[in-house]
């Protein structure tokens, strides 16, 4: 599967975006090494905190279903450059070893990073 094709899937995801806090809406689609797609969107809670986002949704799904092998990560949001993970999604992007991050936005803008660049001295514990 092609990057733009993932990067498809997480703006289908997006869509079901429940953000009515925000009105931020985020998709996100992860590629296992079997080359199945999981997606998924962000959604708030009035209190606030008990949000999910888009990555996550997408990366607890796959592994809910008994993938826990992964090739890929995308995301897309209406950001003005290609939207970037937060802190909480890359520690899970670090704890499933998922090892490149498709960056994207509505516009077409496209980044791709591996999880070194993007999360750098990342806690681990052994
Ligand atoms: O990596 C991120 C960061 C934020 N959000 C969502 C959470 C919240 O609903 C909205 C605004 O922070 O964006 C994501 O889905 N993914
Ligand atoms: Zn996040």
């Amino acid at each position: 599967m092609e990057d733009k094709d993932l990067i498809a899937a997480a703006k289908k995801y997006r869509e079901n975006a429940y953000a009515p806090y925000s009105k931020f809406k985020v998709g996100a689609a992860v590629l296992t090494k079997k080359g199945n797609v999981y997606g998924g969107c962000n959604i708030e809670n009035s209190s606030f905190p008990v949000t999910n986002c888009a990555e996550r949704t997408a990366i607890f799904k796959a592994v809910s279903e008994g993938e826990q092998a992964f090739a890929a990560i995308a995301l897309i949001a209406d950001t003005p450059g290609p939207c970037s993970p937060c802190g909480a999604c890359r520690q899970v992007m670090v704890e499933f070893k998922i090892p490149r991050i498709i960056m994207a936005n509505m516009k077409g803008d496209v980044k791709v990073v591996t999880l070194e660049e993007i999360m750098p001295y990342a806690f681990t514990e052994f």
